[in-house]
């Protein structure tokens, strides 16, 4: 059995502060039958060496993850590697409405509007949930629409990828295909979206920051959180002798 360090009372352990907001006991918490329980932070793999990509997919079960996060926070980049690492079928939802359509996302806006584009990215989010496990990325306006953050809520982990603007805004502006941002200040676009939406990506199970280092780094940290949210924090509880 490999143990990374501390060794706290239980109930000291922080339940509702942590980064990650990956507070909740998973399953997998194991308790002792004596009341006097301490808790033992454990490294990445378990006490039969476990790797945490098979003790995630355990704990997933049928569930998929979803990425959600403003324009720019990776959903796309980093989900098709989360889903590599993890051996999951990977589904950029913005791909599959162009391939629905025969359009691009602009022409999309362009010739039927936002409005008709929010009611097919609902339907195709609905559609590759119940094709699940998956990892799904999401586009950024999809978590705004309640009807697909309840159907997320009920067969995914949701993972927010939360990003700092002027990060956002270096990666968006190598591409220009982000219909919502042909404006004049695309930047006061982004903050003015940051304001609206950032309330609402809260509401996903897990946050991880979408930092500069690379993108297997950033994946990194996802398995990590999702690991704590579904595994109770990687702790394991043992009987104090
Ligand atoms: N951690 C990262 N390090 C370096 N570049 C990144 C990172 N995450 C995303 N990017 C880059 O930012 C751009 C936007 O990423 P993308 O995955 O398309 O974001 P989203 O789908 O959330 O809009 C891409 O060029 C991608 O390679
Ligand atoms: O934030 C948004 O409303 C949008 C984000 C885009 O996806 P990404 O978040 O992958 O860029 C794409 O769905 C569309 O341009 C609208
Ligand atoms: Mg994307």
């Amino acid at each position: 059995m490999r143990f990374a360090g501390r060794l706290n009372r239980a109930k000291s352990l922080p339940q509702d502060d942590s980064p990650s907001r990956a507070t909740r006991p998973g399953p997998s918490g194991r308790r002792g039958r004596h009341t006097d329980a301490v808790q033992l932070s454990m490294n990445a793999e378990d006490e039969v060496g476990e790797p945490i990509e098979a003790r995630l997919r355990r704990a997933l079960g049928v569930r998929s993850i979803v990425l959600v996060g403003l324009m720019g926070a990776g959903k796309s980049t980093v989900g098709r590697r989360l889903a590599s690492r993890l051996g999951l079928i990977f589904k950029d939802a913005d791909h599959e409405i162009e391939a629905a359509a025969g359009l691009t996302i602009p022409d999309i806006f362009a010739i039927y509007g936002e409005p008709s584009f929010r009611d097919g990215e609902e339907r195709v989010i609905s559609r590759l949930l119940r094709a699940g496990p998956l990892v799904l990325a999401t586009g950024g306006g999809a978590y705004l629409r309640e009807a697909t953050r309840v159907r997320i809520a009920e067969s995914a982990v949701s993972v927010w990828l939360k990003a700092d603007l002027d990060v956002l805004m270096r990666r968006v502006r190598k591409r220009g295909n982000r219909p919502l941002l042909q404006t004049e200040d695309p930047e006061g676009t982004m903050r003015d979206l940051m304001a609206v939406r950032h309330p609402v990506y809260a509401a996903a199970d897990v946050m991880v920051i979408s930092r500069e280092v690379s993108h297997d780094r950033v994946v990194q940290d996802v398995l990590e959180a999702l690991d704590a949210h579904l595994n109770g924090e990687g702790t394991i509880h043992v009987a104090a002798q």
